[in-house]
């Protein structure tokens, strides 16, 4: 898999190996503001120059724990933050319904704010007013902030000529059991960054400046495992024990932007969309209790993978190739025919590919006596018919995983390119 592994000592702007997905546009540096002058500046001096450093021992006063602050995502650029660095260890999703009577004007001025909030929190620095100082003494922490337009924007906003034919809504699948008042929204809302104060005080920045021009229509708080926890960067895991995330694609590989950018010219898209990215967020509930009550060579049938290592059931190690074919002694196949690994992939699916950048989640015990708890699943492509919803209806007739999972929200969101200098997110789509 590789990788949606968090790095833990990076140099300035380093690109990471063609494993990791992908801190690519992340930079070290002390935050100008927060940490010059205190202690955890003189740690992340003495990180940057020692290279990698293992968490797994007990931390030693060399360990430079506090280089996780440095970590600064660019604001600027091709594409938006938040698709393309690794995992982070705290995420919100929030999506926000305009107030009646916005409209176009209101929604440029919002996105006028917003956009200015995300770079300067991104670069360490305080709101430009009435900062919370929650995330006071902190570095960036890798935070990105993330803008998307749902569906129902293009209409409040009279801008309906301009919405992308690849927002339409996604098809009913069977085994939905979607709560629509947590489901799609006018604007979709992703922060993401390695420490927790870092990720809520953006939250709040961002609600704030939503002030009447926009309703908060829900939100939900995520996690993954936190930088340096492993004694060597590794695929992440989900909440099912399982390593996720093996067989994302990698932005080295040849078809990697056409499968998850809009180009800029040639497609049946809006031009503002160029270098932009269609994002579907699910909220998937992991039945728990059922699936811990299978013995680990059960759970792995499911998959078709290895817990221990995420290798395929086949053999090798993590990133050895799946054999489809390969059958026991009684000629069974190894790999379940309708193990989730075997059915997902692209060449199962005419293609289809999409980029997996998930939060795990846990809302403690829901009404129904189990835990609320499972996989904020986001995921990015292209083109969300020929990416997600080729492998959903798939996974819909028969995926092994589908007795474990259930997905209680669904959200589909057109998330355009970066803002060049001098300009916000959507600036092409609300001044165009
Ligand atoms: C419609 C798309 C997908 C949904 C929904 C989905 C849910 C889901 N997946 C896991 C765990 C794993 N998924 C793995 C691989 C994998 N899954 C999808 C798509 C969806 N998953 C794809 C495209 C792939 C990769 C296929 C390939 O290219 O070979 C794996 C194996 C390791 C890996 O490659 O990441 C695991 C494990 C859960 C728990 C889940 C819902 C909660
Ligand atoms: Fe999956």
């Amino acid at each position: 898999m590789a990788d949606q592994s968090i790095p833990e000592a990076r140099t300035p702007e380093k690109a990471l190996d063609d494993g990791a997905l992908h801190n690519a546009v992340i930079k070290e540096g002390v935050s100008r503001r927060r940490l010059l002058g205190t202690a955890g500046a003189t740690g992340l001096v003495l990180g940057a120059a020692g290279g990698t450093v293992g968490y797994a021992a007990r931390p030693s006063e060399a360990t430079p724990l506090a280089s996780v602050g440095a970590d600064e995502a660019m604001f600027h650029g091709k594409h938006q933050p938040g698709i393309l660095q690794g995992l982070q260890a705290c995420g919100h999703l929030v999506a926000f319904d305009l107030a009646a009577g916005v409209g176009r004007k209101g929604a440029a001025a919002l996105l006028r704010r917003w956009s200015q909030t995300a770079r300067r929190l991104m670069a360490g620095e305080g709101t430009a007013a009435d900062d919370t100082d929650v995330a006071r003494d902190a570095g960036p922490s890798a935070l990105t902030i993330t803008f998307g337009f749902g569906y129902s924007f293009f209409a409040r906003t009279g801008l309906e000529k301009q919405r992308p034919v690849a927002l339409d809504p996604l098809p009913d699948f069977s085994s939905d059991q979607l709560d629509k008042a947590r489901s799609n929204g006018d604007l979709w809302v992703q922060i993401g960054a390695n420490d927790a104060l870092v990720a809520f005080h953006a939250l709040r920045a961002i609600q704030k400046d939503a002030g009447s021009a926009a309703r908060v229509r829900w939100q939900m708080n995520g996690f993954n495992r936190s930088p340096g926890a492993t004694a060597h960067p590794m695929t992440a895991r989900n909440l099912m024990g399982q390593i996720d995330g093996t067989r994302n694609p990698k932005p080295s590989e040849p078809d990697f932007d056409r499968r998850i950018f809009v180009p800029s010219s040639g497609s049946n898209d809006p031009s503002w969309m160029a270098n932009g990215s269609y994002a579907v967020v699910r909220r998937i509930r992991m039945l728990l209790d059922d699936w811990e009550n299978l013995s680990v060579t059960e759970q792995e049938n499911v998959i078709g993978r290895r817990k221990a290592n995420g290798a395929a059931l086949s053999g090798g190690s993590e990133t050895t190739e799946m054999d489809l074919e390969k059958t026991d002694a009684q000629g069974n196949l190894v790999v379940p025919i309708n193990a989730h690994a075997r059915i997902t992939r692209p060449d199962q699916n005419g293609g289809a590919a999409m980029l997996r950048r998930p939060f795990s989640y846990h809302d403690g015990i829901g009404t129904d006596g189990v835990p609320d708890a499972g996989l904020l699943f986001v995921c990015w492509q292209a083109d969300p018919l020929r990416g997600f919803v080729t492998v959903q209806r798939k996974l819909d007739r028969g995926d092994a995983l589908s007795k474990y999972i259930r997905h209680e929200s669904s959200g589909l969101f057109a998330v355009p390119g970066g803002a060049a200098e001098g300009e916000y997110v959507g600036q092409r789509l609300l001044e165009g």
